[in-house]
C-alpha cells in the first residue's frame, strides 16, 4: 500500500514536470520533445528565450548606428558583393581578383603570408549563400564557406535592401522543425524532423552574454560539464582591442534555445559559423549551426565542441587509444558519441 502510493506520486509529479516544460515549449514554434528511454523531463531551471539576454557589464551598440549598406542594393542585389558595403571584410574571391589583377593578387598574398591586414575594400568577395531560384527552398552555405569557418557577413535593419535581400538567412530565424529527445547514454539530444540539406541553416545558439570574468566565476562555481554551455564569442580576438580575456560569453545552462540540448559529436553533422550583422562590432555576433551533410529526418543533430579538423581514421583511433590509456585523462568526460573517428573525450 505504502510502496503504491509511493509509485502514485512519483508518476504524478514527473507528470506535472512535463506538463510545466510542455508551457515552456509552447512559446517556441515547431518544437517538441519525446522520451522513448524513460519518464524523466529536462530540468524545469531553464527558459527558451528567443534571442540573447545582455549579462551585467556587457555594451550592446546602439541598434541605430549599426552601419547598414547604401544603394544600388534596394530589394535585393546584396549577392552581388561588389555592391554591398555589408560584404567589405567578407572573405575575397582569390580566383576572381587574379584574373582582374595580378599584381594585386600577388600583393595580397604576400601581406597575409606577412601577416599583415591587406586593405580589401575594393576586391572581388565570395557571396556566402547560394541564391535559391525557388522562393520556397532554403538558401544553402557555399562549400567555401561551409569548409572554411569564414565569417559571414549579413545585412541588418539599417541597410536599404528590403527582407527579399538574399543576404538575409540566419537573421530570420529557424524555419525547421525540431526534436529534443532523451539519447541513451548523452542526456537530450536534438534532431529535425524533415530532411535537411547540405548548407541548410538550423537554428542559432542563445543565452546570456556575459563578461569573461563572469563565466570564469560561474564555471568555477557551477558543475563539472559546465564547459558545455559556455561558448566564447572569440572569432574575432586580436582585431580592435579584443583579446581572450576581455571577449563576452554566451551561457545556455538556464536560458537558451533548442540548440542547447545539441550534443557533441567527434564526426559532427552540423557545424558550428560565426554570423555578423555589424562590420564594425567584432564583441557580438550570432552562432548559427548549418547541417555540414545531407541529414535525413530523425537524425540526432551533433556538431563538434572543439571545432577541430576531421582526422585520419587510423590517426583518430591511434590517439584515442592513447588519450585513454594516459592517466592525466582520469577526470575528464568520456565521449559517448559513438563515431570511429572518436577521440575518447568531450575536452581535451
Ligand atoms: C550542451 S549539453 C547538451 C545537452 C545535454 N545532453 C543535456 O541533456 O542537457 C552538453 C552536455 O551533454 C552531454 N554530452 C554531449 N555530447 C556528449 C557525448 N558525445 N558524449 C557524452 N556526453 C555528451 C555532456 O554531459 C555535456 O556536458
Amino acid at each position: 500500500m505504502v510502496q503504491e502510493a509511493a509509485v502514485t506520486s512519483t508518476s504524478q509529479t514527473e507528470q506535472y514536470i512535463r506538463l510545466a516544460f510542455d508551457r515552456k515549449l509552447s512559446k517556441l514554434h515547431k518544437l517538441r520533445l519525446e522520451n522513448k528511454v524513460d519518464n524523466t523531463t529536462p530540468s524545469l531551471n531553464f527558459e527558451f528565450t528567443k534571442g540573447y539576454v545582455t549579462g551585467q557589464g556587457v555594451y550592446r551598440a546602439d541598434s541605430e548606428a549599426v552601419e547598414g549598406c547604401e544603394a544600388p542594393c534596394k530589394g535585393s542585389g546584396c549577392e552581388w558583393p561588389r555592391l554591398c558595403k555589408c560584404l567589405e571584410y567578407a572573405a575575397i574571391n582569390e580566383e576572381a581578383l587574379r584574373r582582374e589583377d595580378e599584381q594585386r593578387y600577388l600583393a595580397y598574398k604576400q601581406a597575409k603570408q606577412d601577416g599583415e591586414i591587406p586593405d580589401t575594400a575594393d576586391m572581388p568577395k565570395r557571396f556566402p549563400y547560394h541564391v535559391a531560384k525557388d522562393d520556397f527552398k532554403p538558401q544553402t552555405l557555399v562549400s567555401f564557406y561551409r569548409e572554411e569557418r569564414f565569417p559571414i557577413y549579413e545585412c541588418n535593419p539599417n541597410c536599404k535592401c528590403g527582407r527579399g535581400c538574399k543576404s538575409r538567412v540566419v537573421q530570420k530565424g529557424r524555419k525547421v522543425p525540431l526534436t529534443i529527445f532523451k539519447t541513451p547514454n548523452r542526456g537530450w539530444g536534438v534532431c529535425c524532423d524533415e530532411d535537411l540539406i547540405q548548407g541548410e541553416f538550423i537554428d542559432t545558439y542563445l543565452g546570456e552574454i556575459i563578461t569573461n570574468q563572469e563565466a570564469d566565476r560561474r564555471e568555477q562555481a557551477g558543475s563539472k560539464d559546465k564547459q558545455s554551455y559556455l561558448y566564447s564569442l572569440d572569432k574575432f580576438v586580436n582585431e580592435d582591442d579584443l583579446t581572450t580575456d576581455n571577449c563576452y560569453v554566451v551561457d545556455g545552462q538556464y536560458m537558451g534555445g533548442p540548440t542547447r540540448f545539441i550534443n557533441h559529436c567527434c564526426e559532427p553533422n552540423c557545424r558550428q559559423y560565426t554570423v555578423s550583422y555589424d562590420k564594425n562590432n567584432p564583441r557580438i555576433y550570432d552562432i548559427a549551426f548549418f547541417a555540414v551533410a545531407n541529414i535525413p529526418a530523425g537524425t540526432e543533430l551533433t556538431f563538434d565542441y572543439q571545432d577541430k579538423d576531421e582526422l585520419e581514421e587510423d590517426v583518430a583511433v591511434r590517439q584515442r587509444e592513447a588519450a585513454q590509456r594516459n592517466p592525466a585523462n582520469a577526470g575528464k568526460q568520456p565521449c559517448n558519441c559513438g563515431a570511429v573517428k572518436c577521440r575518447g573525450f568531450l575536452w581535451e
